[in-house]
């Protein structure tokens, strides 16, 4: 078997917030292609996982390499030239509201040297029907759209330079289960099809269920255990147990397919 890339490397990560210590000699590996899901319970510090590999929160210690590229230590130019492959999409789409959707799309190409701005607009354009919004959404401005749309805009935007990687903050948080399921299905469609990393920090189940590849455990500030549904379920550790055998566990189980989350290792 050929050895998978391994496109997101962290070791030895430290985050800590005065004498509050979030993440301590922390590892993770995140493989190019796949959909991991980060869990953990409240305040374990999934945001500032994601925050600190995206290059927005500073770590104590440690190591973030990600594309072969040593965030930390990257000189100006080499850092930009990074985050336009990736694409970042927090939990509200973070959409400028005097903006509207198309020209949120829009931002991130502005960095685009030389690019027509009729291209650009049509580019955006393609974003916005690559994420299932109606043409017509283009022209409208955020406070105009529902949760679900606005975050389906800020999917848009996130997807805007074609990146390798995709970091997606409790992208189902506050959506109803249809428009939640079929947010996981465009997440899992788009990641087939573009060949798209997806790091997705969640406390949907039925996320797990339907959409990631492997899930990464956060618990005692460090990445616990990292692994399919199916490894999950063997966890001894309490809250890893208690998360996965709980009710809303079991009903996620008998709705969901088994089938993605068994495809880790
Ligand atoms: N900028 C900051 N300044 C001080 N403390 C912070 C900062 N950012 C995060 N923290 C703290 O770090 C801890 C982890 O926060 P984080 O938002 O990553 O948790 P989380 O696992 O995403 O939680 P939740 O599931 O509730 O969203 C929390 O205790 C939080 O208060």
């Amino acid at each position: 078997m050929t050895e998978r890339e391994v496109i997101i490397r962290l070791r030895g990560i430290r985050n800590q917030f005065g004498s509050q210590v979030v993440h301590e000699d922390l590892d993770l590996d995140v493989y190019r292609g796949e959909i991991l899901g980060v869990v953990g319970g409240s305040g374990t510090g999934k945001s500032v996982l994601l925050r600190t590999i995206a290059g927005l929160q500073k770590p104590a210690a440690g190591s973030v390499d990600v594309l072969g590229t040593d965030v930390l230590t990257a000189d100006e130019d080499t850092r930009q030239a990074l985050e336009n492959r990736w694409g970042v999409m927090f939990q509200d789409g973070a959409l400028f509201s005097s903006l509207t959707v198309r020209e949120n799309v829009e931002v991130p190409m502005r960095a685009i040297e030389g690019l027509d701005p009729e291209i650009r607009s049509e580019l955006a354009d393609l974003k916005i029907s690559m994420v299932g919004l109606q043409y017509l959404a283009g022209d409208k401005y955020p406070s105009e759209l529902s949760g679900g749309m606005r975050k389906r805009a800020g999917l848009a935007r996130a997807l805007a330079l074609d990146p390798d990687i995709v970091f997606l903050d409790e992208p189902t948080a506050g959506l109803d289960p249809i428009g939640a399921s079929a947010f996981d299905q465009l997440i899992r469609g788009l990641s087939h099809s573009l060949g798209l990393t997806v790091f997705l920090v969640t406390h949907d189940l039925d996320t797990l269920h339907a959409t990631c590849d492997r899930i990464a455990v956060l618990a005692e500030r460090k990445v616990l255990v990292t692994g399919s549904m199916k490894d999950m379920l063997k966890v001894e550790h309490p809250w890893v147990h208690e998360y996965f055998h709980g009710p809303r566990a079991r009903a996620a189980a008998s709705e969901g397919s088994a089938e993605p989350g068994e495809k880790g290792n």
